[in-house]
């Protein structure tokens, strides 16, 4: 059966880890959630590093934990990211590519020859470690645990320990990983850029458990949950590139329910690109409105209210077409605009994001 399922249960003094989850075969799952909800520890249960007395793990039909089997981590198909790149200062980084192949019998050339185009450090395998700047250590240690051929990719807030201009630089790699790789990838982060450019999936964390879990979109989407990506309330839209408008350099994006004018990210014609649209850009009105600065302005249908974390507050989930967006508006405004679910509204986007 294709997929992982993951279902550990351990009572530490204080923590209570219980999650049963089924993960998707492909892409990029993001474990979010609060400094000690428990994303490291459900990661080490995965990679075996972490015993759980009570358990089950079955990745794509193999059986990984069950009651009297347990597959120790070196017998484990997985590439496993920490934080920290931890490569042999002694060897160069292809020799750190090979030392990390050496433990697996199945592995190739063509994986390891792969993983180093991937991640583009063709031109780096001769150097050592000290030669190497943070996010090129992360982009070889991500490599190393490509170059195994593994079922599964975890990887443990594998930009945290990089500054912000490192980061920038190792992103698109990622993103490049999740377009080109078959790979399921567990991904702990706390960046809610990060979990917007490249989850697919989200399990958030809370206290040991999985408060909820399912596809990015319509996770974020809900307004029953605590699932903020930081300050940031807002959803995240597949798109593409449906026109490129070189005069103004702005591109239309079309999403399942309308269109978005972004500016021009350089992105061919068809590109499949993801857009981020934050509740405070978006606004309402109960008529087109002419005459404005705004470029994307789209016909609505409220779908649902909820209070904000301020009494002045209120979020508000609108479908456009078979997309959702969610509006950050003062109750006043709600109350006085007689907003409701099925009001038919207009919405106004102040600011588009194109993410990848
Ligand atoms: N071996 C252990 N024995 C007892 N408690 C532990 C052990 N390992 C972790 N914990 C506790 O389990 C809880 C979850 O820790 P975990 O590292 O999984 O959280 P996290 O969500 O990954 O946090 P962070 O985002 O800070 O890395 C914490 O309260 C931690 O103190």
């Amino acid at each position: 059966m294709a997929g992982i399922q993951a279902q550990f249960h351990i009572d530490w003094p204080g923590f209570t880890l219980d999650v049963n989850l089924d993960l998707p075969a492909r892409g990029v799952t993001a474990l979010f959630g609060h400094s000690g909800s428990g994303k490291t520890t459900l990661l080490r249960c995965v990679a075996g590093l972490q015993r759980a007395p009570q358990g089950r793990l079955v990745v794509n039909g193999d059986v990984w934990q069950d009651d009297g089997h347990w597959l120790p981590t070196h017998k484990r198909p997985l590439g496993y990211v920490f934080q920290e790149a931890s490569l042999f200062a002694h060897l160069t980084v292809l020799g750190n590519l090979r030392y990390g192949m050496r433990r697996v019998a199945a592995a190739q050339q063509a994986s390891l020859d792969q993983a180093i185009a991937l991640l583009g450090i063709d031109a780096l395998l001769a150097r050592k470690p000290e030669h190497l700047s943070g996010g090129e250590r992360q982009r070889v240690s991500i490599a190393r645990a490509l170059a195994l051929s593994p079922r599964i990719l975890l990887m443990d807030e594998p930009l945290a320990a990089l500054d912000l201009k490192r980061k920038q630089e190792i992103l698109p790699y990622l993103e490049r990983l999740h377009r080109e790789l078959d790979v399921p990838v567990l991904y702990v982060s706390h960046a809610p850029d990060e979990v917007a450019r490249l989850a697919d999936h989200i399990v958030a964390m809370e206290g040991g458990r999985a408060i909820a879990t399912g596809p990015l979109r319509d996770t974020l989407a809900r307004l029953d949950l605590p699932i903020r990506l930081g300050e940031d309330v807002g959803v995240v839209l597949q798109a593409r590139v449906a026109e490129r408008d070189a005069h103004w350099h702005l591109a239309r994006v079309d999403f399942p329910g309308g269109s978005l004018w972004v500016r021009d990210g350089g992105h061919a014609l068809g590109s499949p690109v993801r857009v981020r649209i934050l509740a405070r850009d978006v606004s309402i009105a109960l008529h087109p409105v002419l005459d404005t600065s705004i470029l994307n302005c789209l016909s609505a249908t409220v779908d649902q209210l909820a209070a904000d974390e301020h009494p002045a507050l209120a979020l508000l989930r609108l479908q456009v077409g078979a997309s959702p967006l969610i509006a950050r508006l003062t109750q006043r405004s709600a109350c006085e605009l007689g907003l409701q679910p099925g009001s038919k509204v207009w919405v106004q986007i102040k600011a588009v994001a194109l993410i990848g």
